[in-house]
């Protein structure tokens, strides 16, 4: 199985939003990552077929998504970024709503939704009705209706908008159970959400694909230029504004600076692994700072 997404242009009232994108991905979880802006949300709705590129083709198992656009609808699973969940029906009866939308027939349904809503952990409030679901149920329930059809890619629009630090980790386990023989999307501006779970990541900045890989190796590219040093309060101001601070913490009176540079900030600094936070800050510290 292979998705290729080939030379894909997209303008809105002549401002580009994607540049010439184009990779091509096995099954896997793939980790989209860029500023709010990047163009992440487009680069997936033209992947789905929702949006029209202006150019280019999504090609799934080498044949134009559009050429047998029903066959391929049947084979995706998406969750979109501003996803409706009718907060009046309860978590089931969404389920069942939305199965009779995808075309599943009416005995299997029943069992399909029971079983996807008891995979993400939405059993136990099934029959509660949305509006009583917390952030994290209901984007656990936006995976689950992305799932109905055992889609063969799953592409999820910042699915961890919104969600605590708990509720988080739980997504994570649960996309990688989830994962086996898919094609798995995921886009955020959260390193930490992809940084463990994705096989590969894809760094998109101002609608360019500027990165791909396995975080170990894109990290190489800063190798040798992260460094901590513990510096007096007093010093923050100044090396702040010489050079990109991924991290600082407290240590007694003074404080531990995590720095990029290509040079040895201070005296006293010492070199350390590069992380991909510290790489995400690199490429997007002007647009934004890390969550
Ligand atoms: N329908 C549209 N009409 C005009 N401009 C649009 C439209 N959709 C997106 N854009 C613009 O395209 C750019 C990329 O938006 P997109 O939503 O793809 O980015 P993103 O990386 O998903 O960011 P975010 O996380 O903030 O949604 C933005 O400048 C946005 O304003």
């Amino acid at each position: 199985m292979n998705l290729e997404i080939k030379n894909i242009e997209k303008k809105y009232d002549n401002t580009s939003i994607l540049n010439d994108i184009s990779f091509t991905l096995q099954p896997g979880i793939y980790g989209l990552l860029g500023a709010n802006g990047a163009g992440k949300s487009t680069l997936l709705r033209i992947i789905c077929g929702v949006t029209r590129a202006n150019k280019g083709t999504v090609n799934y198992n080498n044949t134009d998504i559009f050429e047998r656009f029903e066959n391929y609808r049947s084979i995706l699973g998406f969750l979109p970024q501003e996803f409706k969940y009718y907060p009046e029906l309860t978590g089931l009866k969404f389920m069942m709503y939305i199965a009779a939308l995808k075309g599943v027939d009416k005995k299997s349904a029943r069992e399909r939704c029971e079983e996807l809503l008891k995979i993400v952990g939405l059993n136990d409030v099934k029959n509660k009705k949305i509006r009583k679901y917390s952030g994290g149920m209901k984007q656990r329930l936006g995976i689950a209706q992305a799932m109905i059809n055992d889609p063969k890619i799953l592409i999820l629009d910042e699915p961890t908008v919104g969600l605590d630090p708990k509720e988080r980790i739980k997504f994570r386990n649960l996309i990688g159970s989830l994962s086996n023989e898919k094609i798995v999307i995921l886009s955020t501006h959260i390193v930490s959400d992809v940084a463990y779970i994705a096989d590969e990541i894809l760094i998109i900045k101002k609608g360019c694909l500027i990165n791909r890989g396995i975080a170990t190796e894109l990290v190489k590219e800063i190798e040798g230029q992260v460094w901590e040093c513990s510096i007096p309060q007093k010093m923050v101001a100044e090396l702040s504004t010489k050079y990109i601070v991924s991290n600082q913490k407290h240590e007694d009176d003074r404080l531990i600076l995590r720095v990029i540079s290509k040079n040895r900030p201070e005296e006293n600094a010492i070199q350390v692994e590069p992380t991909l936070e510290d790489l995400y800050l690199y490429y997007f510290r002007e647009e934004e700072t890390v969550a």
